[in-house]
């Protein structure tokens, strides 16, 4: 099994490399203005042109209205969107793209309801419920993941070179998903770092 890696936050042309060389699969632009990580689509279409070919861009949003989510399709190169708010299925398929939505994963919430809630999704991304909708560094409780969940899933939330083996052999998500766990600070990636934690994820695989 080949888990795919996901470098979420990127603000610099210098960790767009890095992650690249590293080997990760995607990167990840914040098109969320209060996060520390934002970027305009422009800068993201600056830092995209860094990337070698089939690296995958993931534009990321937040409760954004239509428009928006329209302007930064024509103006960057992105081949998946991430929808991280309370948006619903019908808003989110509305682009003609595929889609991968954020579930903010905590006691209560069930994740089966969920899923069948958006059933245009290519993927859930299973982060944790933290303010400021995403980012946050969080780890969620893993055992909140019903084995009945049948979809393909982007595991996220607080991973790191120290937990996200373990995370890919419990989970077996299709995709892992990193900030924090890979940065100096936030939207400052750590090559270090970065290339330690696509090497653990890596491993797993082997
Ligand atoms: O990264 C952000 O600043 C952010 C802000 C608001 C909504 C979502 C955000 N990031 C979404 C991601 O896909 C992150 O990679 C994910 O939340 C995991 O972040 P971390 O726990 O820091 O690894």
């Amino acid at each position: 099994m080949h888990t795919r890696i996901k470098i979420c936050g990127l603000t610099r042309s210098e960790d767009v490399e890095v992650v690249a060389d590293a080997g990760a699969d995607a990167v990840g632009f914040v098109f969320y203005p209060p996060s520390p990580r934002y970027v305009t689509p422009a800068r993201a279409a600056e830092l995209a042109r860094s990337l070698p070919p089939f690296v995958s861009v993931v534009g990321l949003f937040v409760n954004a209205d239509a428009d928006t989510v329209r302007q930064a399709l024509a103006s960057a190169p992105i081949h998946l969107l991430q929808f991280h708010g309370d948006e619903d299925d019908a808003f989110c398929r509305q682009f003609g793209r595929p889609f991968i939505k954020a579930a903010r994963v905590r006691p209560g919430l069930d994740l089966l309801q969920y899923a069948a809630a958006f059933p245009s999704a290519q993927a859930l991304l299973l982060d944790a419920f933290v303010d400021g909708y995403g980012g946050g560094g969080a780890v969620f409780d893993w055992s909140l993941v019903p084995a009945a969940l049948s979809r393909t899933l982007v595991l996220s939330g607080g991973l790191d070179v120290d937990n996200v083996g373990e995370a890919i052999r419990r989970l077996q998500p299709a995709a892992v998903d990193v900030s924090s766990g890979v940065e100096a600070a936030k939207g400052i990636k750590d090559a270090a770092k970065v290339r330690a934690f696509v090497a653990a994820a890596r491993a797993v695989d082997l």
